[in-house]
């Protein structure tokens, strides 16, 4: 249906669209809701253009200076095809794989947004976990370059101190969790009243956790109106996403006029990661993973582990993470140091671990805590110890890897799994439309158990 579109007049938006919007690549599909029958294409643009071309006149100098200190000169894909919406002040999903670039794309839209000049808070990001917050914040003081104000607002924050500077001086920008911002702002410690743009990041994530769903509710529709700002959902993966528009306008999440930007939307997977399988039982499944650090010689891992049931914890079992961890403490002998990361850890264990895995090689074993949004590009395998609960996991996990941009470098992806898991890796690659191959556990491991 994309296809026949040819033009992209956006009927019902707010603002004049910038010339670019006439003019974008194929693989773009825009709906917005007013004509949500026929999503739109836009059209490719002429020439390659720069970021800073691509941004031209909405983005303050100083902010684009600070892109291309740190080496963002051209736009990534998904930057390229949403920039032009997000800096006419549209409401936007931004919908595309993940390591492509989505952060810088909604964080130069909120620069385009806010006035430094205002003592006020006018742009906030939501983040699932603290720390993507972390993350975030630092992009964001980065491209600020000091002319304002960014606060990150994060479980396990000093929150009464925050409390205190956020009366004394307003953030332009606040970077928050969902429950240390609700927590804030039912304190009166600020109003969101002066709210211009809101950014939610992995929405899907924060709109499918029980704990988190009515306070983002309340933040989208009390605290904040949808008419008065221009609002912001990003994620790689929105199941559902025609009825997720849909909802948005319904519920006024967005105004009606909301562009759903879905770049890649045939293909989830990032294309250079190579995924593989093998098959053991569980009882071989510590000592597959020590072959396969052997073999691979990897520069920086993630090992995925489940969380712990509560049925595991109540029968006295230790959780996945503490035998990986063990086990590799004692047995590996590589280089990379053996870190963890869950969420039963306390905020200051975490923030150390966090703080390891940045800028040297790290095995690093976490619960899917670090699926969301981490940003380490060294990360060059992935291995999956358990086997993730849904596709959209698997998607997540694996988009760990391959995420520099320009680099073609190939990634790899290992997932162990027993016989009768195979069904289930065999659904995620039926549903994400990847191809695993099988690692012969014979010809490989010459371990005695
Ligand atoms: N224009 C650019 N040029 C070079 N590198 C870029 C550019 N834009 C982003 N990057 C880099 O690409 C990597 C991935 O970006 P980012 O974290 O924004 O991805 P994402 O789309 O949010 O992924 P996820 O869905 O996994 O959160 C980061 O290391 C970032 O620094």
């Amino acid at each position: 249906m994309a296809a026949a579109a040819s033009t992209a007049t956006l009927s019902g938006c707010a603002r004049p669209l910038p010339s670019t919007l006439n003019s974008s690549p194929s693989s773009t599909r825009l709906a917005p809701f007013a004509s949500r029958s026929r999503p739109r294409r836009l059209r490719a643009a002429a020439a390659a253009a720069t970021l800073r071309e691509v941004c031209s006149g909405r983005v303050p100098d100083h902010v684009l200076q600070g892109a291309e200190d740190v080496g963002y000169i051209s736009p990534t894909e998904v930057q390229e095809q949403s920039l032009p919406v997000l800096l006419s002040g549209l409401d936007c999903i931004l919908h595309a794989q993940t390591g492509s670039g989505k952060t810088l794309a909604y964080l130069l839209a909120v620069f385009s947004a806010i006035d430094v000049g205002r003592s006020s808070v006018q742009a906030l990001v939501i983040v699932p976990t603290r720390e993507l917050g972390i993350q975030v914040t630092k992009v964001a003081r980065l491209l600020a370059a000091k002319t304002c104000n960014v606060m990150a607002l994060l479980d396990g924050g000093m929150l009464t101190r925050q409390k205190s500077w956020l009366k004394a001086k307003p953030p332009a920008i606040i970077v928050a969790t969902v429950a240390s911002l609700c927590q804030m702002v039912e304190k009166r410690a600020f109003s969101l009243g002066s709210i211009k743009i809101l950014v939610i990041d992995e929405v899907d994530f924060i709109f499918g956790s029980s704990k988190q769903v009515n306070s983002l509710r309340k933040i989208l529709n009390s605290y904040t109106a949808a008419s008065s700002r221009q609002t912001i959902f990003a994620s790689a993966s929105i199941p559902q996403h025609n009825r997720f528009v849909h909802d948005c306008v319904q519920h006024k999440w967005t105004k009606s006029d909301v562009v759903h930007v879905h770049v890649n939307p045939v293909q989830p997977m990032p294309s250079h990661l190579r995924h593989t399988y093998v098959i053991c039982s569980k009882k071989e499944r510590l000592h597959v993973l020590l072959s396969l650090l052997e073999r691979d010689a990897p520069k920086s891992v993630i090992i995925f582990v489940a969380q712990q049931s509560e049925k595991s914890k109540r029968a006295g079992n230790p959780p996945s993470s503490t035998l990986v961890v063990e086990f590799l403490r004692a047995e590996y002998k590589g280089t990379l140091e053996v870190l963890v990361l869950e969420e039963d850890m306390n905020f200051n264990a975490r923030a150390t671990s966090f703080t390891e895995v940045k800028g040297k090689g790290f095995l690093l074993v976490s619960t899917d805590i670090a699926s969301r949004g981490f940003d380490l590009p060294q990360t060059s395998h992935i291995y999956n110890f358990d086997l993730p609960k849904t596709a959209t996991d698997y998607l997540h996990r694996a988009g760990r890897t391959g995420r520099e941009p320009f680099s073609k470098s190939e990634c790899s992806v290992t997932t162990l799994i027993t016989e009768e898991e195979r069904f289930v890796l065999q659904r995620f690659q039926n549903e994400l439309k990847f191809h695993s191959q099988q690692l012969p556990l014979e010809s490989m491991f010459t371990f005695n158990l």
